[in-house]
């Protein structure tokens, strides 16, 4: 029927807008010379015969046109419901996708998103729904029949295990079941896990069971308080995060914890390393270069050197400070080398993201020959426990319909005490929204990396606490900051790149966080179309997201010159 009613207004609107020409006498001789010489059209169907002098053509576009309804139809439509929970929910249920649905290796996959370059979607929406209840990297290590202590199967010491326990943390996560035996070992290790896996504690227990190991044994020697490990990390708040797990393991054995971010003068980092030097320093890139210019810092008996955060710190505004650092580091490129007098440092590279190139700019500062790769299974996959729904709508829009959502989370939790966290592209745009939410009477916080430091310090400590409701922010939260209490992300602008969308979404679904936590993300422009489409068709395809493989599982060592 509907094909009928297409090829009825092809023929209407070749008619209305060829008639006059239709009719000349010169047309019908143009026409005829087009044919071929079996009497067939070049171009489209030639609905006419020779003696008449009536051409209607239809024109390709409008001939792909009814293929395309045809298609949709039913004709060649691949059916992808079947019984079952769906992975894909479309407002047009033809597109609906079951979870039990696997598509072929050549089977284009329909998208919901198709036509979303249109303005005519505009209150078009998918959800990709999530079809498991617990994270994949901690499921598996928590059930029944395997033992409690598996902390303590790693040799992990009893005072740690302990603190642990004071924490609620019993059972490892599948990175630090993989990490820490490596670390203990003195390898160098890259360890790429998804975001919210644990990935701190999989470095810093084995580098505090090392060091309480060591200090046994140094208790008297004039290196007993020196700089065992610095952790470099890309912000102040992580800095802080990082600092504060730290201190809790390092309680026990009296072992000192300080952190130097940037934004503050360096009087601030003379005053920080002018008492005791600290076992444990964790440290902003930019604020760590100062501190080694002016020679505050003694690393010569450094033993690990972590970077948390890879991707970021290997990106070109931080690589040549990192470069910087590693020119005062001595790294060990065997486990031998890390042990005794004379020792070298342990380098752990961390991150939830490896996109391709990484491993390029880790090959310019150590060895890759001698790092140790952990890689998890759903590395750059949409992660399956959290339900993530997209939302085509209008720019103007987008603050009702964010409006609407914290409406219907407070009425489905009661409170939203630090259970929202709204990411922007832009400072402007944080300060903007963070306006207009106060004339609506949403109590928020605000960070964004313009904010003078002394203001920036503890908004998102509060946040945490649950002091405030919502946290409004630019991608400087996306990146390491945990915050296992949040139910609902927003993303209010949509993400520019793929990294930042895995980062953003990892703010939800973390190992001990809450368990229905849902992504909420605004399709506004025409050009964050593509970067959805890609997202849509990963789902669909149950792939890693394209534009994320990365040399990370081939590491070449370093040519080393004579
Ligand atoms: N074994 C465990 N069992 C339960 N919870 C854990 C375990 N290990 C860590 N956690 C908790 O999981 C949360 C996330 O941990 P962490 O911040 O280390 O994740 P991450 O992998 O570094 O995330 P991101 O990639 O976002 O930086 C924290 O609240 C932490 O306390």
């Amino acid at each position: 029927m509907h094909s009928l009613k297409v090829g009825y207004l092809a023929l209407a609107s070749s008619r209305a807008s060829c008639s006059r020409r239709l009719f000349s006498p010169e047309f019908i001789k143009s026409s005829a010379c087009c044919r071929c010489s079996d009497g067939q059209a070049r171009f489209g169907h030639t609905v006419a015969k020779p003696e008449e002098t009536q051409v209607i053509r239809v024109p390709r576009y409008l001939q792909k046109q009814v293929e395309n309804v045809k298609q949709t139809r039913g004709k060649n439509k691949i059916n992808t419901i079947k019984a079952g929970k769906l992975l894909v929910q479309s407002k047009n249920p033809a597109l609906n996708q079951s979870a039990g649905y696997i598509l072929g290796k050549f089977e284009q996959p329909v998208l919901s998103s198709k036509g979303w370059k249109h303005t005519k979607s505009f209150g078009d929406y998918f959800i990709i729904n999530n079809t498991k209840t617990t994270a994949p990297f901690v499921g598996e290590n928590q059930k029944e029949d395997i033992e409690e202590e598996t902390f303590k199967k790693l040799h992990i010491c009893k005072e740690l295990l302990d603190a642990l326990e004071r924490i609620n943390i019993t059972h490892p996560t599948t990175v630090q079941l993989q990490t820490i035996p490596k670390v203990m070992k003195g390898h160098n290790i890259l360890c790429a896990a998804e975001t919210g896996s644990g990935k701190t504690l999989s470095y810093l227990l084995p580098i505090v069971h090392r060091l309480q190991a060591v200090k046994k044994s140094e208790m008297d020697s004039e290196n007993a308080h020196k700089i065992r490990t610095v952790v470099l990390v890309p912000s102040r708040e992580l800095a802080e995060q990082v600092a504060a797990v730290s201190r809790t393991l390092c309680a026990p054995f009296g072992f000192l914890t300080r952190t130097v971010g940037g934004g503050r003068g360096v009087g601030h980092i003379k005053m920080v390393f002018k008492r005791d030097q600290p076992e444990i320093v964790v440290a902003t890139p930019g604020a760590l270069v100062k501190a080694l210019r002016r020679g505050c810092l003694d690393l010569s008996e450094l033993s690990f050197f972590v970077v948390d955060e890879a991707d970021t710190m290997f990106d070109p505004s931080f690589c040549d400070m990192l470069q910087d650092i590693l020119l005062h580091t001595n790294i060990a490129s065997d486990p031998k080398e890390t042990r005794g007098p004379g020792h070298k440092a342990q380098l752990l590279v961390v991150g939830a993201t490896f996109p391709g190139g990484v491993g390029e700019a880790l090959n310019k500062v150590t060895d890759l020959g001698s790092i140790v790769v952990i890689k998890s299974k759903m590395l750059h996959f949409l992660m399956p426990h959290v339900k993530q729904t997209f939302l085509k709508v209008k720019g103007v829009d987008k603050i009702l319909e964010l409006h609407q959502a914290l409406k219907l989370l407070q009425q489905k939790k009661g409170v939203l005490e630090g259970s929202v966290v709204v990411f922007c592209n832009k400072s402007t745009t944080v300060n903007w929204l963070g306006y207009s939410l106060e004339e609506m009477g949403v109590q928020h916080a605000r960070l964004q990396g313009e904010m003078p430091a002394a203001v920036r310090a503890g908004i998102f400590r509060s946040f945490q606490k649950g002091l405030v409701e919502v946290l409004i922010c630019t991608d400087i939260a996306s990146r390491g900051l945990d915050t296992s209490k949040v139910h609902l992300v927003v993303n209010y602008d949509f993400p520019e790149s793929h990294t930042d969308y895995i980062h953003r979404a990892g703010r939800v679904g973390r190992a001990g966080g809450v368990e229905d936590g849902e992504v909420l993300s605004f399709v506004a422009h025409p050009w964050d179309v593509e970067l959805v489409q890609k997202i849509e068709t990963a789902a669909r395809r149950r792939t890693s997201l394209p534009g994320m493989e990365s040399d990370i599982h081939e590491p070449k060592p370093k040519i080393k010159n004579k």
